[in-house]
């Protein structure tokens, strides 16, 4: 039998393609940038044709590296951005517009509407969610009202809608099959995630015909094979999660309390609260953490919009660094942001504030501030971020954070782990692989296939490469702290409370 598992992620800037072994260890990869379109203010969008593109050549291309061919692969998982928004034309698989991206904040008003007559609670209690532009709903019905014919052709059943896994499932099925995972139905606004159904009510309130939804199965399940000419023969494709989601699986956070934070374009904080659905007080999101034969573990999630795109900021628009990486000796050299606070609000605030109008802003400028109070700032304002995020989990009770597992594209800056487990309190456990979105989905695809046994055999996988302890007194933590407060406050755009 095959026992390699290829791994489809699919994230906000690249795509990527791993191929892993039976013990979880990565064999060969490929990677691509993904273009970015901004339209307007506050627009983003991605060409779908481009990804399925990319996705082609990243897994031929990670096949060659690792001197592999199809018959060695057992399973494909696909993970991905999750909430962009895809509309296709069933007839001819071509995209009827680019997708819409989580970033996108197009239909602010909609949402603000639809808060304003009072939907929110009716909305959070059925999806877990909160009304805001982030989420598939409103995107997708943008699309069907700006599209000429496209609300007409979809009540036909013409179309197709789905977030990026749904997507390429549909490319690498040859339309054979249109399906998403439980985990990327519940980022839609229109999935009960308590009955595990489409929630009709919810889609006569955005107005979405049904006949563009797809099927929803568990995260591991049948979702077809690929078409034969996709890598030469056909591969069953096994395994499907919202990139988040796949981080918490790929960093084997399977008991209620444990929790991951994955540091890529934005940051995502997860905690497992097993099969309990925790409803946040404090404006976090219940979402699916992941389905297993029919049973859903919920999870309670933070997300910042802002993480590692700070660090692309300060490269591409300020030029103060030249790659991401020379932040790490900047900030070791500088020691300390020396009362500078960035707080980089730059498509708003999300969770726990929510304030898409905020702005970003560097405050505590003086005469000898310098590159490295700026960098240090920048990077420190992940850290702070991450502190809100925990103190906003543990006044729901969805746990007390003892340890925090990390992952992503900054994790392997060690000052940044360093100065995280400083501001939040708590040791921080950097896994040995960092590229855990990649490995969940393959782990969801290799226990469908029988590659790993459950998800007790998938746990003892998990390696730990580095702990960071907390180094920085009790005084100056909370001092710190108090600064970054003071600064959130000022650039929000109605009062905090
Ligand atoms: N050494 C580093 N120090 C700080 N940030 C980094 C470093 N290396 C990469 N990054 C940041 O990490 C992000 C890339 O992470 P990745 O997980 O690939 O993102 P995504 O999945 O969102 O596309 C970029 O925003 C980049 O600026
Ligand atoms: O592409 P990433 O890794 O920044 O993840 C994006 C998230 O899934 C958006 O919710």
């Amino acid at each position: 039998m095959p026992h390699y598992i290829l791994s489809i992620d699919q994230g906000t800037t690249s795509t990527r393609a791993i191929v892993f072994d039976g013990s979880g260890h990565r064999v060969a990869s490929a990677q691509a940038e993904l273009k970015q379109h901004f339209p307007a203010d506050g627009w983003v969008e991605h060409d779908a044709m481009d990804i399925w593109w990319a996705t082609e050549t990243v897994c031929r291309d990670a096949l060659r590296k690792g001197g592999l061919h199809a018959r060695d692969i057992a399973a494909i998982g696909i993970t991905n951005q999750r909430e962009t928004t895809v509309l296709w034309d069933r007839a001819n698989g071509m995209p009827v517009h680019r997708a819409i991206v989580w970033q996108d904040r197009r239909t602010g008003e909609r949402c603000a509407e639809l808060k304003a007559q009072g939907y929110e609670p009716l909305i959070q209690a059925r999806t877990g969610l909160l009304l805001d532009p982030y989420f598939s709903a409103t995107k997708l019905a943008w699309l069907l009202d700006h599209v000429p014919n496209a609300r007409a052709r979809a009540e036909r059943g013409e179309l197709a809608f789905g977030t990026i896994d749904s997507w390429l499932l549909w490319k690498l099925t040859h339309g054979q099959v249109h399906a998403t995972d439980a985990t990327n139905a519940s980022r839609t606004l229109l999935f009960n995630i308590r009955t595990q159904c489409w929630d009709e009510e919810l889609l006569h309130l955005f107005n979405i015909p049904a006949a563009v939804l797809p099927v929803v199965k568990d995260s591991s399940a049948d979702f077809g094979l690929c078409a034969p000419d996709f890598l030469g023969a056909p591969i069953p494709i096994c395994g499907m999660a919202g990139d988040q989601q796949a981080a918490l699986i790929g960093q084997a956070c399977f008991a209620p309390g444990m929790v991951k934070s994955t540091y890529g374009t934005g940051c995502f904080m997860m905690t497992n609260t097993g099969t309990t659905l925790v409803q946040s007080d404090n404006r976090l999101l219940t979402t699916v953490a992941y389905r297993l034969n029919g049973q859903t573990t919920y999870a309670v999630e933070g997300s910042i919009f802002v993480a590692g795109a700070t660090i692309q900021w300060l490269r591409d628009g300020l030029k103060l660094i030249e790659n991401a990486s020379d932040t790490q000796a900047i900030a070791e050299a500088t020691g300390d942001a020396r009362g500078v606070y960035m707080v980089p609000a730059f498509t708003g605030l999300g969770a726990p504030y929510w304030d898409p109008r905020a702005r970003g802003a560097i405050f505590g400028l003086t005469r000898d501030t310098g590159i490295g109070e700026i960098v240090t700032a920048g990077l420190q304002s992940v850290c702070f971020q991450t502190r809100d995020l925990m103190e906003a989990m543990t006044r729901d009770g969805a746990s007390k954070v003892t340890t925090l597992r990390i992952d992503g594209g900054m994790v392997v800056n060690n000052w940044v782990a360093q100065s995280l487990a400083d501001i939040i309190g708590v040791p921080v456990d950097r896994p040995v692989v960092t590229e855990t979105t990649a490995l969940g989905a393959a782990f969801l695809a290799g226990l469908q296939v029988g590659i790993f046994a459950s998800l007790d055999a998938i746990s003892a996988l998990w390696s730990c490469d580095r702990r960071f302890e907390p180094s920085m007194n009790e005084d100056k933590r909370s001092s710190l702290y108090v600064g970054w407060l003071d600064a959130v406050r000022r650039v929000a755009s109605e009062p905090i409370s």
